[in-house]
């Protein structure tokens, strides 16, 4: 196919999945080519991310590219998925499937899929990055970001350099004021009376609304999750001192025992995955352990830092792991611990990212159209480039205000005559004003455009137009 030479990036080694007891994929990532041939749509599928010898292939009425409800039942019945999921069924609550180009961008018409011609259909709705093989480095597109696979199973990758030092001191002393002891979301099947057995760490929250620099962070870490901020809960700083640490858990929460709780809408909505932030070196002890990586059986004693992977702290890394498979589904690989710090003092942070956005005031489902589509307005954006050209003889100062929040950051100051671009989102506004302070004077407002590129020309006249 058109594709041979691209799958090597996408597909999975098969032995790279240790565990006997499942399944040797990736559950619900499939990669797809399309391309179009004597009048017909031809399809090629790696199911479950991993090569095939012998791949599904099919093939489709052209036509069908012009209706995207259309084509996407019609892609969902050639690759033969259903909506599997939890078995308790409200499977309206469940997210529409995701079609993504290579990028990471969420494809919406049947040309754009055709354009891309090699796809990643994740059933689970959001983008997922496929582990490759342990050792893996992948460089994030459109940065210096390298993520290097650590696991497969879990899917766990690491970044080197992520955050700054300097960031990481700033996050540190903003949070130290604000420590309390840190505890466990208690199920409602049974009460756990000490929470201390099983973490005796110090944390703050810390509101991204206030902090330019935090909003800077959501947005960095989205490009690197692929998934919208508006799926982020607030960042939680963490501080172990001698001899802290936190038992082995899970950060999605299993619906079996959350049946009740309107914020997990009968499992649908979930952590989808954990962006770790190391904010300093460890000299000894308070690793973080995944006691099932490398096909381990569950662990008796869930306080044992003997067996499983280890992934030291170091300054200015992040981790990211998946709590649930492609197919929306928890993934008890994901289970993890932090180890006693042993000598010294560990600061660290969760950025928890869920499958849904985190307003509830959203309707679901989501995103996209697919028979499950009653007409709400879909919510799950992508990144688009936006450049902001200043034409004005004088400086501008540019913030950015995402949705349904009162919320304005500042995000960098524009000479004349330069330039600066941003990843953002279709639908976001942006304020360009006089002065670095967001009650200075609003010299134009832009909202950004459900197009990859976007430029505006900041100057006198009429304010701002798209190019
Ligand atoms: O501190 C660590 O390494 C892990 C902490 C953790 O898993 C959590 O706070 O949920
Ligand atoms: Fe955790």
């Amino acid at each position: 196919s058109p594709c041979d030479d691209r799958y090597a990036a996408w597909v999975t080694d098969r032995e790279a999945f240790q565990r006997k007891d499942e399944p040797r994929h990736l559950s619900g990532l499939h990669i797809v080519c399309v391309w179009k041939e004597a009048g017909r749509l031809r399809l090629e599928a790696h199911m479950n991310g991993v090569l095939e010898k012998d791949p599904l292939r099919s093939d489709l009425d052209e036509a069908l590219s012009l209706d995207w409800g259309q084509f996407r039942n019609s892609l969902q019945g050639a690759l033969r998925f259903t909506k599997a999921t939890y078995e308790w069924g409200n499977f309206h609550l469940k997210q529409p499937y995701g079609i993504f180009a290579e990028t990471g961008r969420r494809l919406r018409s049947g040309t754009e899929v055709l354009d891309a011609g090699l796809v990643l259909v994740v059933e689970g709705g959001q983008w997922f990055w496929p582990p490759v093989r342990i050792g893996y480095v992948r460089q994030l597109p459109g940065t210096p970001y390298m993520l290097e696979t650590v696991s497969v199973q879990p899917v766990l990758f690491r970044v080197r350099g992520f955050l700054r030092e300097e960031e990481c001191r700033v996050i540190i002393d903003m949070a130290a004021p604000n420590m309390s002891d840190s505890d466990v979301v208690q199920t409602e099947k049974h009460y756990r009376e000490n929470d201390t057995d099983l973490r005796t760490s110090t944390q703050a929250r810390l509101h991204s609304s206030v902090n330019p620099l935090l909003q800077e962070l959501d947005l960095r870490i989205s490009n690197l999750t692929r998934v919208d901020v508006a799926h982020n809960e607030e960042v939680q700083v963490l501080r172990y001192r001698s001899k802290e640490f936190y038992a082995a858990h899970t950060d999605n929460f299993d619906p079996k025992y959350y049946e009740n709780t309107d914020f997990i809408d009968k499992g649908h909505r979930n952590r989808l995955l954990t962006v770790f932030w190391y904010l300093t070196n460890v000299s000894k002890g308070g690793e973080t352990l995944f006691p099932r990586a490398d096909g381990l059986p569950p662990p008796k004693d869930m306080r044992s830092c003997e067996r499983g992977l280890k992934v030291r702290p170091e300054v200015g890394a992040v981790i990211l792991w998946y709590s649930l498979r492609p197919n929306g589904n928890g993934d008890p690989n994901g289970l993890h611990a932090a180890c006693p710090v042993e000598d010294g003092e560990k600061w660290s942070a969760n950025y928890w990212v869920w499958n849904k956005p985190r307003d509830l005031l959203i309707s679901l489902p989501d995103a996209d159209v697919d028979e499950e589509y009653h007409g709400e307005q879909p919510v799950t954006s992508n990144h688009v480039s936006a450049t902001f050209r200043n034409e004005h003889p004088f400086p501008v100062y540019l913030f950015w205000k995402p949705p349904h929040q009162a919320r304005e950051a500042f995000m960098g100051e524009i000479s004349p005559q330069a330039a600066v671009s941003a990843q953002t989102f279709p639908l976001h506004t942006w304020h360009i004003r006089m002065g670095a302070d967001p009650s200075s004077e609003l010299v134009a407002v832009q909202e950004i455009a459900d197009q990859p590129e976007q430029v505006f020309v900041l100057s006198s006249g009429s304010g701002p137009d798209e190019l």
